[in-house]
């Protein structure tokens, strides 16, 4: 199979009886910033984690550049994708930098050390994300924020092709958001990576997404994609009614779409 970028054909999953998953078929193209938007429980992070290859689907494909992931190795995937989890928490006392060079262990034989160019990899990436003064602290001593931005610094530290971001502001404050969002979006506009991240605020798709995945829960549904395509395009009021089952107006701002929530 060729094509460049993602796509997932015909993924399925369920945990025991429960069945999450439906029907998936998703096209992400290289570059992009892709948004997963839908309630609570609608199957975004299986989603996010069956890319990633954490979980293997009871059906379909997900093809990274033209590979069926399952055939990739995964020291191959992981040069390729840096994937960063919800709200991460860690009971070993290593520092952040060393936190953050554990993203480099899929160039460094298993049997050698760091090398300056990885030290120097992370500490540019740390300088980045403006968390250098964190870099000699220990992880489980630091902020649920300040973890967040490690996560996605040791993702960076992967040089990857593919981010995959869960829930990438939670525990942010509101410029630390604002300044992920940008930093992904800008990776990708300057180095072509391609970020998929799941978020639950429909105006954040609207600002940084290229595209959007609007997912619901299987309830009745098909599939669970209710809408797929450009981030303007997917979030009407009847798309976000659909998904969510709430009301929301839309207005214009500077020729850019904003949802306001809707009260009666
Ligand atoms: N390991 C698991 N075992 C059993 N059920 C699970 C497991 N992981 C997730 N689920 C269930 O699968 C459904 C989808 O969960 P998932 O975390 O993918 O949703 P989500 O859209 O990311 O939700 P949220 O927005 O709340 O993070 C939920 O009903 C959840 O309870």
């Amino acid at each position: 199979m060729t094509g460049e970028g993602i796509r997932i054909e015909g993924v399925g999953k369920s945990y025991d009886d429960l069945r999450v998953l439906e029907g998936i078929g998703v096209s992400i193209k290289k570059g992009s910033v892709v948004a997963f938007l839908g309630p609570n429980g609608c199957g975004k992070t299986t989603l996010l984690k069956i890319i990633s290859r954490n979980l293997d689907p009871d059906s379909g494909i997900v093809f990274l550049d033209g590979k069926n992931i399952v055939e990739m190795r995964p020291v191959d995937l992981s040069k390729k994708m840096g994937s960063v989890p919800q709200a991460h928490r860690s009971s070993f006392p290593f520092s952040v930098l060393d936190v953050v060079m554990t993203g480099r262990a899929p160039y460094i034989g298993a049997f050698s050390t760091p090398s300056a160019k990885d030290m120097e990899i992370s500490l540019g990436i740390l300088k980045t994300l403006g968390i250098s003064h964190l870099a000699e602290k220990s992880y489980t001593t630091i902020s649920g924020g300040e973890r967040q931005l490690v996560m996605i610094a040791r993702a960076l530290a992967q040089g990857p092709e593919f981010l995959l971001l869960d829930e990438p502001t939670t525990f942010l404050d509101l410029k630390n958001q604002m300044g992920v969002l940008s930093m992904v979006t800008g990776l990708a506009r300057e180095k072509g990576m391609t970020v998929i991240m799941t978020l639950h605020d429909p105006n954040h798709a609207l600002m940084y997404a290229d595209e959007v995945v609007l997912m619901a829960k299987l309830d009745g549904h098909k599939s669970n994609v209710i809408a797929a395509g450009l981030s303007r395009d997917v979030m009407t009021a009847e798309n976000i009614r659909a998904a969510y089952g709430v009301d929301v107006e839309i207005i214009e701002h500077d020729n850019k779409k904003v949802i306001l929530p809707y009260v009666k």
